[in-house]
């Protein structure tokens, strides 16, 4: 910390951690509300909090759900559990959630984490002496619930980079529209990376922020493994695409602009507001010519139109973003992947029926779970003969695929995202 603060100032910030994880932390873990829209929610009763206090607060809160897994079984009290969270992840720690009892580890590796605190808690109870329970060593795998496994297979040697990198704030990924945005992030001294493949893709460090340079236009804040859905679909510059699950509109607008106003974009979602907010995006990115409805796609009742290309980037249980919603995995039902790969078959089957004859289904999902990305798939084929896979090129690394594509979320890193690319014979 810069400003040297005084003692009273340090007791009130630490007793405010206290009382907002109390207030909080129920609304998360036993409602499953979202924690940022919780967090959102509690910063606008608590207008008299400055913007250091708001990011202060913020960091500690997310911290404190990434770490769960680890500190609920020592039964620490939650300003203690933030505390150690807070090591665990970051280089400055506050002077309120500074400790003696725990070194700073976020230079750590996460082997080298978990050995530390096995070792910690295991002198702990030695000097303690036995409370009654014994302290059972910490593994990587209480960082997610214990169903997991059985949903999830990871390629050979993978598993302990998914913990590493769920256990990393991934950076902030924006979509480029155009060449300015690079040298304004130059001009403003805010670092960026530019990905190796995809060239409108760049990062910036996470938490970092744009600061004055604002939105007007130039780009979007949009994962890369979301980038790739569009890539994959490819679509051509006139044609005509549906959006059949737009939400607040991250694929609409990159397909609109490649397709460019000599096309056609729809944009359909069962939530209303969603499509608002991808109606005011469209707006300040000068994009006119998307068109938008409500229209439930479980209902089996599909439009009657046909188009080159349909996207469904069906609701999933959304594994593949924990790293980045640090508390959603905490909030998550390990029966959601069966219950959504359902949902999801349906959804498939009404779209397809909309895709004109030599034309393309795009099928994707921001997870990695068996239920939702092959299995889903293979009763879609099943049903729909007149589908296939297509080969394209993995748009990250340029190595070729069979049709399908698992990003997982070290790739990017970013979000874990399942996509297909199916299309439909040219007669039937
Ligand atoms: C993964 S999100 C879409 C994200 C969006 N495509 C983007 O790139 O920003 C899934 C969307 O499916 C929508 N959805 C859920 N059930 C639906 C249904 N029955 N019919 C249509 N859309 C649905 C949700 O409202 C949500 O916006």
């Amino acid at each position: 910390m810069k400003k040297k603060l005084s003692e009273k100032i340090i007791a009130r910030q630490r007793s405010l951690v206290g009382e907002m994880l109390a207030e909080l932390v129920p609304h998360i873990l036993e409602k499953g509300h979202p924690a940022d829209r919780v967090l959102a929610r509690f910063f606008k009763q608590h207008r008299e909090l400055g913007s250091r206090d708001r990011r202060f607060l913020s960091e500690t809160f997310f911290s404190y759900f990434r770490w769960l897994g680890w500190t609920r079984p020592l039964n620490l009290d939650l300003t203690e559990a933030a505390s150690l969270s807070v090591h665990l992840d970051l280089t400055e720690i506050h002077p309120a959630l500074e400790s003696d009892r725990w070194p700073v580890l976020s230079d750590k590796t996460l082997d080298e984490k978990l050995a530390a605190l096995n070792e910690l808690f295991q002198g702990l109870e030695k000097e303690s002496g036995p409370n009654g329970k014994a302290f059972q060593p910490l593994e990587k795998s209480d960082l997610v619930f214990p169903e997991f496994g059985k949903s999830v297979e990871f390629p050979a040697e993978t598993e302990s980079l998914f913990y590493e990198t769920l256990q990393t704030r991934p950076p902030t990924w924006l979509r480029l529209r155009n060449d300015i945005f690079k040298k304004m992030l130059s001009e403003a001294g805010i670092p960026f990376e530019q990905h190796p493949q995809l060239e409108n893709a760049v990062s910036i460090p996470a938490g970092r922020s744009l600061g004055a340079l604002g939105h007007g236009g130039q780009f979007e804040v949009q994962d890369v493994a979301s980038q790739a859905v569009v890539a994959i679909a490819a679509p051509e510059k006139g044609s005509d695409w549906w959006d059949a699950c737009a939400g607040a509109g991250g694929k609409t607008l990159q397909m609109a602009d490649v397709i460019g106003s000599s096309g056609k974009v729809l944009a359909t979602d069962v939530r209303e507001q969603a499509l608002k907010e991808m109606k005011k995006r469209a707006r300040t990115d000068g994009i006119s010519f998307i068109r938008s409805q409500p229209h439930d796609l479980a209902k089996d009742d599909p439009f009657t139109k046909q188009w080159d290309g349909v996207v469904v980037d069906a609701p999933c249980s959304g594994w593949g973003t924990w790293s980045r919603n640090p508390d959603a995995r905490w909030r998550s039902d390990p029966r959601d992947p069966a219950q959504k790969r359902n949902l999801q078959v349906r959804m498939l089957n009404n779209a397809a029926q909309c895709v004109k004859p030599g034309g393309l289904l795009i099928y994707a999902v921001c997870t990695f779970t068996r239920e939702e990305t092959t299995e889903a798939l293979e009763r879609f084929l099943e049903s729909n003969p007149e589908f296939a896979p297509e080969a394209f090129a993995n748009p990250l690394s340029g190595e070729p695929t069979n049709g399908t594509l698992q990003i997982w979320p070290w790739d990017g890193p970013g979000d874990g995202m399942f996509i297909a690319r199916l299309r439909r014979t040219a007669s039937e």
